[in-house]
C-alpha cells in the first residue's frame, strides 16, 4: 500500500536531542525513526544534533551504522529516502556513558562545548525508570542543565505510588517541573488528540455528553503481540501499570473531563487531573466484582502459533502477572455518576485495535410498530488504531415502499479518506512539542501520581485477594469473566466487524 502524501513543516528552532538508551528498543524501533521522519517533512533545523549515550562501547561511527539500519527497518519503504538519511545520520554522535559511575560525563559535557543556549538542549531518558534520578543528579553535576534544558522521561514513573514520588522528587531536585515532560505515547497519536476536536469543536455532541443521555462508555486497546523480548520488564510490570494506568486513563481523562478554558498546557492538565481525582477508588469487594486479570496461554495470533506466556524468554515459572485487564470504574462527579466506564485490554488478543465506544441511552418511547424491527440506541465509535475513523450509529429507514423498516447505519468520518495525508507516528509529534517547549501533550506530577493512587487500590485488592489471572486462550479476547463482567449488567463489549470473537 502506498503511503499518503508527508505533510511539509516550517522548521523548529535547532535543537541538541541527547537520548540516554540510545542503543535500545526504545530508541532503535521509535525515536530515531520518529526524529528521521520529521527531518524528511523539514522540520529539524540545521544545526541540530541527536546525541545518543549509552554504556556500550561504540564508536559514533558505529552508532550510526546502527542507526542506519533502525530507519530502513522500521521506517516504510517509500519514505526512505538515500539522500535524507545521510543528512539525518550526519546529525548523530554517541557518548559511552554509565549513569550509575562518574565515568564519560565529561566526555558528554565536551559535545555541549561551544553551544552556549543556542540550540533547545533536550535531554530524553529512554531507560530503566532507577536511572532517571542518577542521570540527573549527574547531569546537573556536570554542569549540563541550563535554565531552558528540558527533560523527557518515559513511562513507567515507578511501579506505584511512593516509587513515582520519588522519582519525581529525584527529577524534581534538578530540573523545575516546567522543564519535565513525561511520555505517554497515547497522547500523540492523531486520533486521541481529535477526541478534543470531537468535544470541543463542535456544538453536536456536548449537551449530550453526560450521564442524562450517556448509558456507558468503553475503551479496548487491544494488542495481538506478547512481550517481545521485554519479559524481564514485563513480569515486574503486566497490563494493570504498563497499560491501565497510563495509556487507558488517560483516553478516560479525555472522553470525560470537562471543557478546559482554552488549550493551554496547564488548562488542559488541570481537568484531566480533576477527572484522575473523581475515579471511585476500589475497595478489596469493588476489586473482585469490577476488575478481571487474565494470562495467555498458547495460542494461535492472525494465523500463526504463538507461546504461552509462560513459555516466552525472561519469564519466571509460575508467573501471577495479568496480561490482559477488564475492569469497570466510575468517575463520582455529577457529569458522570452512575454511568459505568468499562476498560479492557490485553496481549495476544485477535487483532491489534484500539477504540471508544459512546453508547447513548435509547429513546424514551417508541412511535414505530413491531414490524419495522428492533430499535438500538445510539453509539458513537473513535477508531483510534487501525483505520482511523469517528462513527455514528444512527437508525435510518430501510429504502423502498412497504412499510417502514428500520436499520442501524453508520455515519462515517474516515481519516485517511477524508484527509489523504500520512498520519505521523505519536513520537514524531511528541518530540517535536518538546522542542517548541509545549507540555500540554505531557502528564503533569500530580496527574501520574493520581493515577497511581487509583491504580494502587485496585493492586492492593488483588493483593489481598490473592488474586490470580484466568487463563485465555491467545487469540480470543480474553477470559470469559470478562464478558461475564459487562454482561452482568445487561451489555455487551462492541466487538462488531472484529475478527474472531467467540471463545
Ligand atoms: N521499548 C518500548 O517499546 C517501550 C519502552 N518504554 C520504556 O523505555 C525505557 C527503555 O526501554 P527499552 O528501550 O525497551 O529498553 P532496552 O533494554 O532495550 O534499552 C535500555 C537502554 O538503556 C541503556 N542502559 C542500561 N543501563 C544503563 C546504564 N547504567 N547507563 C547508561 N545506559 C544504560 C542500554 O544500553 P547499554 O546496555 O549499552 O548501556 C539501552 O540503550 C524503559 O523504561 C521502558 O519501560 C516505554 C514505552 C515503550
Ligand atoms: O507503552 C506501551 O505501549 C505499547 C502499545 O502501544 P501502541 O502504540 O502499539 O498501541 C505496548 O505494546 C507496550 O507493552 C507498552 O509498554
Amino acid at each position: 500500500m502506498s503511503h499518503p502524501r508527508i505533510v511539509a513543516a516550517p522548521p523548529l528552532p535547532a535543537f541538541d536531542y541527547t537520548v540516554f538508551g540510545g542503543t535500545g528498543d526504545l530508541a532503535l524501533r521509535k525515536l530515531l525513526p520518529a526524529l528521521y521522519l520529521r527531518d524528511r517533512a523539514g522540520q529539524v533545523a540545521a544545526g541540530s544534533r541527536i546525541i545518543a549515550v549509552s554504556r556500550s562501547a561504540l564508536d559514533p561511527a558505529e552508532y550510526r551504522a546502527k542507526a542506519d539500519a533502525a530507519v530502513r527497518r522500521h521506517v516504510a519503504a517509500d519514505e526512505l529516502d538515500e539522500e535524507l538519511i545521510a543528512r539525518f545520520l550526519e546529525r548523530l554522535d554517541y557518548v559511552s556513558v554509565d549513569a550509575t559511575s562518574s565515568e564519560g560525563w565529561s566526555d558528554l559535557a565536551g559535545r555541549f562545548e561551544g553551544r552556549g543556549d543556542g540550540p533547545v538542549r533536550i535531554f530524553y531518558l529512554a531507560t530503566s525508570p532507577s536511572l532517571f534520578g542518577p542521570i540527573c543528579d549527574r547531569l546537573k553535576g556536570a554542569g549540563l542543565v541550563t535554565p531552558a534544558a528540558r527533560v523527557v522521561l518515559e513511562k513507567p514513573i515507578g511501579r506505584d505510588l511512593d516509587s513515582a514520588r520519588a522519582i519525581n522528587a529525584q527529577v524534581g531536585a534538578v530540573f523545575a517541573e516546567s522543564q519535565i515532560y513525561r511520555i505517554d505515547h497515547y497522547l500523540g497519536k492523531e486520533t486521541v488528540q481529535n477526541l478534543l476536536a470531537l468535544r470541543f469543536a463542535n456544538s453536536l455532541f456536548e449537551p449530550l455528553w453526560n450521564a442524562n443521555h450517556i448509558d456507558h462508555v468503553q475503551i479496548t486497546v487491544a494488542e495481538t503481540v506478547g512481550v517481545e523480548g521485554r519479559g524481564d520488564y514485563y513480569d515486574h510490570s503486566g497490563a494493570l501499570r504498563d497499560m491501565v494506568q497510563n495509556h487507558l486513563l488517560q483516553l478516560v481523562c479525555l472522553v470525560g473531563m470537562e471543557s478546559p478554558v482554552s488549550l493551554a498546557q496547564e488548562a488542559v492538565r488541570d481537568e484531566k487531573l480533576k477527572v484522575l481525582r473523581s475515579l471511585k477508588p476500589m475497595g478489596v469487594e469493588d476489586v473482585g466484582a469490577c476488575t478481571v486479570r487474565g494470562q495467555y496461554r498458547a495460542g494461535a495470533v492472525t494465523g500463526g502459533a504463538v507461546p504461552a506466556y509462560a513459555d516466552e524468554p525472561g519469564i519466571p515459572a509460575g508467573s501471577g502477572t495479568e496480561t490482559f485487564v477488564a475492569l469497570k470504574l466510575e468517575i463520582a462527579n455529577w457529569r458522570w455518576a452512575g454511568v459505568p466506564f468499562y476498560l479492557r485490554t490485553g496481549k495476544r488478543l485477535p487483532a491489534k485495535m484500539s477504540e471508544i465506544v459512546i453508547q447513548f441511552r435509547p429513546i424514551p418511547h417508541s412511535i414505530f410498530p413491531q414490524s419495522a424491527g428492533e430499535l438500538q440506541a445510539n453509539r458513537l465509535i473513535v477508531r483510534l488504531q487501525p483505520d482511523e475513523s469517528i462513527r455514528l450509529h444512527l437508525m435510518a429507514k430501510e429504502p423502498g415502499p412497504g412499510g417502514m423498516r428500520l436499520r442501524q447505519a453508520p455515519l462515517n468520518l474516515s481519516f485517511a479518506e477524508t484527509f489523504g495525508s500520512r498520519f505521523p507516528d505519536a513520537y514524531e509529534r511528541l518530540l517535536m512539542d518538546v522542542v517548541r517547549g509545549n507540555p500540554t501533550l505531557f502528564m503533569r506530577r500530580d496527574e501520574v501520581e493520581a493515577a497511581w493512587a487509583w491504580a494502587e487500590t485496585i493492586l492492593e485488592g488483588w493483593k489481598s485477594r490473592r488474586d490470580q489471572p484466568k487463563p485465555y486462550i491467545s487469540g480470543t479476547w480474553g477470559p470469559s469473566q470478562a464478558i461475564a463482567l459487562i454482561e452482568r449488567d445487561g451489555r455487551t463489549w462492541h466487538e462488531d466487524e472484529l475478527p474472531n470473537a467467540a471463545f
